[in-house]
């Protein structure tokens, strides 16, 4: 599985999830965009199509690309953001680790990258990713229900239709 982050030097390296993914092996980090896998899944907060099983064929083949960077200074204009195609936002889900606990869609790397691959069905890979951090088994359990509808629906336009009967009550 190839899981490609493009790293932008923006963090406190010591709290950053996706540098101690990449000390494990799990994740491979990058400074230029050139070295980002072809026709990857690209993991854009700002993207208008969701993630849905209908991602699962591009993820084995081509892998996931992220960015890392700071919340603070993400844009749509983030380059990243601007050169890829495939891009997906996540849907709903809430965040469980320290910096950003309860917050939703506002995830670490490593959450939107398991979350990513729990919605298109590689349940045991997102569960690895997610065992490297104390944290990380909550994350899934958290958001349990909703990965599992997410992960049912046929696409995307499924994936937001749950999404909103789950905001609407
Ligand atoms: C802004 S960085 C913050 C990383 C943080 N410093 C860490 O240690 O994990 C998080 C990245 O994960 C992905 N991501 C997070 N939440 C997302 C969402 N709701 N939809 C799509 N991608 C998301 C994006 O690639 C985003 O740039």
């Amino acid at each position: 599985m190839k899981i490609v982050v493009y790293h932008a030097e923006e963090c406190d390296r010591k709290k950053c999830t996706s540098l101690k993914l990449g000390r494990k092996g799990k994740f491979k980090i990058v400074s230029s965009l050139n070295q980002l896998p072809r026709g990857a899944l690209v993991l854009n907060p700002f993207s208008e199509k969701a993630v849905s099983p209908e991602d699962r064929d591009m993820v084995l083949r081509r892998g996931i690309a992220a960015l890392d960077c700071s919340w603070k200074k993400v844009k749509k204009s983030s380059v990243i953001f601007q050169t890829a195609r495939n891009h997906r936002s996540l849907p709903f889900l809430v965040a469980a680790n320290p910096t950003n606990y309860g917050k939703p869609c506002i995830l670490s790397t490593a959450e939107a990258v398991a979350a990513t691959l729990y919605i298109v069905g590689l349940k045991d890979i997102a569960s690895d990713i997610m065992s490297y951090f104390k944290w990380g088994p909550h994350f899934l359990d958290l958001n349990r229900e909703l990965l599992e509808a997410y992960s049912r629906a046929e696409n995307s336009l499924e994936v937001v239709e749950i999404q909103k009967k789950f905001i609407g009550g």
